[in-house]
């Protein structure tokens, strides 16, 4: 298969990295995984099929680094995360290109995730000086308690093919902020975009062994992050699934444990919504990344009252969706991520129109752009006990599912184990009180479908996840608290 070439499109070709980077060193590999093009299947690239040993490498690297750097002031640490973010926003367009080529969203929604990525290290630039302590009234006359909070160490870190540069930011930026080191495991499907990050990374002045990008076979690099009690804290974005074998694989150390996992986000529009800001909400929160984010929507949870007119509205809208490869020109929706996505989405729409539910929109494949299309899809009248109100669909597919009552509403979007996200439209005051208190999820927008920032918690309760990324919340994972208790003599 013809080898699709993106190096010579790029301004700075050296972005292109076919090796990985290991304590501050670029590492080709005798053996190599070969990284496709979601929208036309076309091989962009080869990259290290590394392993064990050069994890362990890395992480020894990061350890032997870490002195060093937590020594360094919050100034100082902070200066180069913010040199890092502007590298990153100066070459957003060919950072968009990569990212395109190997993970497929349209170059426009590339291009955003890019500036969102660089939005975490300038945040965590300006946030390093922020760790703060506190001196706690003594419990005796002769005693003085201090607390203070210090870097963990060494983190391993293991981030999905969805969002590429920002799932390592959001865990990157933290980490160097407070003085630790980091071992990334990128996806194997979308190792380019990590690679560029690390190319800018020492651009802007990182110390080496500070940053690690491993690629290779997840199972082996993933069980050295996991078990090497050099890695102080293990941080993981990926499937529920994944994150729990890797949680589970991280108590022989006992090491730190943040994970952000999988979703399966509600959008109730209650009969008061806003009809068409709710549409304009489930455009925005359903196909974002065609359908391939964490928070997406995944189930729509519709008032009796107002189901068929929002249906309709939100059926000619996804109609008129443009489907194509993104680095094509304008498209809204791209391809999934490989044939097994399509696969899942086509489960999902057989099993709601197998219990009842109507296609308005889309419905099936589109196999004449490619094995990797879906067409974005509305079914109505699907009924609670579909597969898409049960599993995380992770693709272009809006099922309505009709309810008649707040309790109801509530009721049906908290019957799952996941936690992550959830969305509601209404104009009543107390019912969006009521909902922020009640809905069993880590995020709760309301009248909104967009609910990610740099400055805000992101994360989940139940089995989507443990701890926060983002916000002044974020380093609190990287940091130990520690007490001084000191005795002092009377005079
Ligand atoms: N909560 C969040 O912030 C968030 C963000 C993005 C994606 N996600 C979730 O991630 C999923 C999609 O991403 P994905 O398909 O890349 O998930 P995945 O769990 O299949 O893979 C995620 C990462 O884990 C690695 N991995 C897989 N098996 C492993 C093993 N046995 N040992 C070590 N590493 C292993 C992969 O190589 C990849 O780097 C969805 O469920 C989505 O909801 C959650
Ligand atoms: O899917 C994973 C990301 O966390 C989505 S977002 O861009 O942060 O909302």
């Amino acid at each position: 298969m013809e080898k699709a070439q993106i190096r010579p499109q790029l301004a700075r070709p050296d972005l292109w990295r076919e090796a990985a980077f290991i304590g501050g060193n670029w590492r080709e590999g005798a053996a190599t995984i070969a990284v496709d093009n979601p929208a036309t299947g076309a091989v962009i690239g080869h990259v290290p099929d590394l392993g064990a040993a050069d994890a362990g490498e890395a992480v020894a690297a990061a350890h032997a680094a870490f002195a060093g750097w937590k020594r360094k002031s919050a100034k100082e640490r902070g200066a180069v995360l913010l040199a890092w973010a502007a590298l990153v926003k100066q070459h957003a367009d060919d950072l968009a290109l990569i990212m395109t080529a190997e993970q497929g969203k349209p170059l426009a929604e590339a291009r955003g995730e890019v500036l969102y990525a660089a939005s975490f290290l300038e945040w965590f630039g300006h946030e390093a000086r922020r760790v703060m302590g506190e001196v706690i009234a003594p419990h005796q006359p002769d005693r003085r308690l201090v607390v203070t909070r210090q870097p963990v160490g060494v983190v391993g870190a293991i981030t999905p093919w969805n969002f590429p540069l920002a799932m390592i930011t959001r865990k990157a930026g933290p980490a160097l902020a407070v003085g630790c080191p980091i071992v990334i495991k990128p996806s194997e499907l979308t190792p380019f975009s990590a690679l560029a990050l690390a190319v800018l990374a020492q651009e802007a002045g990182l110390p080496d062994g500070l940053l690690s990008v491993v690629t290779g076979q997840a199972k082996p690099i993933g069980e050295v992050l996991t078990t090497d009690p050099r890695v102080a804290k293990f941080t993981f974005t990926g499937s529920t699934a994944v994150g729990k074998l890797l949680a589970a694989q991280c108590a022989g150390t006992v090491k730190r444990v943040s994970l952000e996992l999988g979703g399966n986000a509600p959008f109730i529009v209650f009969e008061d919504a806003d009809l068409d800001a709710a549409v304009e909400g489930a455009l925005a929160s359903k196909f974002r990344n065609t359908g391939q984010t964490c928070v997406c929507a995944n189930r729509f949870l519709v008032h009796e009252a107002v189901h068929d007119a929002f249906a309709q509205k939100l059926a000619a809208r996804v109609a008129a969706m443009r489907m194509g490869p993104g680095l094509e020109g304008p498209v809204d929706q791209g391809p999934l991520i490989d044939e097994r996505a399509v696969a899942k989405v086509a489960a999902h729409v057989a099993d709601a129109v197998a219990r009842g539910g109507k296609v308005l929109a889309g419905g099936a494949a589109a196999p004449e752009l490619g094995s990797r299309f879906h067409a974005p899809t509305v079914i109505a009248d699907v009924p609670a006990d579909a597969l898409l109100n049960r599993e995380e669909t992770f693709g272009p597919l809006a099922g309505l599912i009709r309810f008649s009552t707040e309790a109801e509403a509530v009721a049906l979007a908290n019957d799952t184990r996941s936690g992550l996200a959830a969305y509601a439209y209404t104009a009543d005051a107390g019912r969006q009180w009521r909902l922020t208190e009640a809905l069993e999820y880590g995020m709760v927008g309301i009248n909104t479908g967009l609910i990610s920032t740099e400055v805000a918690p992101f994360g989940g309760v139940k089995e989507s996840g443990l701890g926060r990324e983002g916000s002044h919340l974020g380093m609190d994972d990287y940091l130990d608290v520690k007490l001084a208790c000191i005795a002092v003599s009377e005079a």
